[in-house]
């Protein structure tokens, strides 16, 4: 009898039980574990308290990303700059001293391959296609992009992870969000996943993994799918996924920790067979037309309250829910925005290109092109490109994109975080706006009072230079 068609998430999961139990929950087998300074020391502090080991040092990366300053890291001698910030300093120095006492690989704050965890994943050939990954940090789903199994946990699980290298997991249900078309010119990645949450809603993935589904994932780029599965977690998915194909393939080769040899080989004929089967069933099915997809920007303070660039801010009345029209005047009020406002009129006082959404090459290409030859406006304050790991900053630098950044007032820093949520000094003033290619635009995510509006890398150098929203196809 041939066996029942499955989904890319089926397939994984399958792979990776250990044990079934009569609860219905299963022990799944972990293949990747990232760690980071925030959600990890208090991890450690249990194995130790418990004389346990790491079970598999092998499988866990660690490297620091949310608490370090992104201007230089060490001085004129080498010397390692300390964090001001005592917590911070702190949580580095934890994660410093447990990676060696543990045996795992570690990157340093000052290595070139530093860089925010969910960058540095598939950058590394760590985030393998097929794989399970967790991190103790909401945005994992990310490495869904490379059409691994990729999801946040808590610092208990880590300590799970850490000690036993499985997960007790009850088996999410399945979701497609398949989009028909393809994305107009100027409209990227980011504007696809803010139209996508948008029509979603940030409850809509409730307990189900996403599968993306479409010529447009298709024919996108490896970067533009880890900018989707980064927010699938905004649409409130446990993961979403990507499945992997050729252009996966060609992303990882030859990168420091993928497979090689017949290994490579070996792995790549089972990537391919991880693709959806014909005739197998989402629990859920959402399709989108990606000629509906325009420049997309946020309003408010959820990021699903998106509007095509050339809209208006929304009258919290035109919501059928009365929960909703509270939460979207309490936005606007905390936004600092009125109903029916162009959002071509809203002025930003600062830029921030980064987050690990969207400060990969290929982000950074794209608002230098939008950049070049050009000046931010005088009315912008502060405008900050922060490359997602030093690779990334070393690759942009060879190819002359920090000068374009520079040149258009800019600061061009180190790897980090940074103002994507106010952890370490990169804070947004409050009462401020900022044009912001991150993930969250939550009340106080870039600092106490600060007003978010997430869009691409593209649309953030528009608004850098016009001083306002703007639509990038009037720029380029
Ligand atoms: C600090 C960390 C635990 C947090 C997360 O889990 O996502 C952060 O990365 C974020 O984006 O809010
Ligand atoms: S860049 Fe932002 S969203 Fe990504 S891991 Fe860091 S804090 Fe979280």
């Amino acid at each position: 009898m041939a066996s029942k068609p499955r989904t890319l998430y089926e397939k994984i999961w399958d792979a990776h039980v250990v044990e079934t139990r009569d609860d219905g929950t299963s022990l799944i087998f972990i293949d990747r574990h990232l760690v980071h300074e925030v959600t990890s020391p208090q991890a450690f502090e249990a194995l130790r308290l418990a004389g346990r080991k790491v079970r598999r040092p092998d499988l866990t990366l660690a490297v620091p990303d949310h608490n370090l300053p992104t201007t230089p890291r060490l001085d004129a001698d080498g010397k390692r700059i300390p964090i001001a910030d005592p917590q911070s300093a702190a949580q580095l120095a934890a994660l410093e001293a447990n990676a060696p006492a543990f045996g795992i690989r570690y990157i340093d704050a000052s290595a070139a391959q530093q860089g925010i965890v969910h960058v540095v994943g598939p950058e590394q050939g760590f985030s393998l296609p097929g794989a399970t990954i967790v991190c103790g940090d909401s945005h994992t789903a990310a490495h869904g992009g490379v059409g691994a199994l990729a999801f946040g946990i808590g610092t208990s699980e880590v300590e799970h992870v850490l000690a036993t290298q499985t997960l007790l997991l009850k088996q999410s249900r399945t979701m497609e969000v398949v989009v028909n078309g393809l994305l107009g010119p100027g409209i990227t990645s980011k504007d696809l996943i803010l139209h996508i949450i948008g029509v979603v809603g940030t409850a809509g993935g409730t307990g189900h993994v996403i599968e993306y589904r479409g010529q447009v994932f298709e024919t996108m780029s490896v970067e533009g799918r880890l900018t989707v599965c980064n927010m699938s977690i905004e649409a409130g998915a446990r993961a979403g996924l990507i499945a992997p194909d050729d252009t996966t393939f060609a992303y990882l080769k030859g990168r420091p920790l993928a497979p090689t040899g017949d290994d490579w080989d070996a792995a790549v004929n089972w990537w391919r067979s991880l693709a959806t089967d014909p005739g197998a069933q989402f629990d859920k099915s959402v399709t989108i037309d990606a000629a509906d997809v325009e420049p997309t920007v946020t309003w408010g303070t959820s990021p699903e309250d998106v509007v095509p660039v050339g809209g208006v801010v929304p009258d919290p009345a035109s919501f059928a829910d009365p929960s909703k029209q509270a939460a979207a005047q309490k936005s606007l009020d905390y936004m600092g925005l009125t109903a029916g406002q162009a959002m071509c009129d809203v002025a930003v006082e600062n830029i921030f290109i980064g987050s690990c959404t969207n400060s990969r090459i290929e982000d950074l290409r794209a608002a230098a092109e939008i950049l070049r030859g050009r000046h931010k406006a005088d009315t912008i304050k502060w405008a900050i490109v922060v490359p997602g790991s030093g690779l990334v900053k070393m690759q942009a630098e060879e190819e002359g994109l920090d000068r374009i950044f520079t040149d258009a007032g800019f600061e061009w820093r180190e790897p980090g975080c940074s103002a994507c949520l106010g952890m370490n000094p990169d804070k947004v003033p409050p009462g401020e706006r900022c044009a912001s290619t991150s993930n969250r635009n939550f009340v106080g995510r870039q600092g106490p009072g600060a007003r978010t509006h997430l869009m691409s890398p593209a649309m953030a150098a528009a608004a850098a230079i016009t001083g306002r929203i703007a639509d990038v196809r009037d720029l380029a």
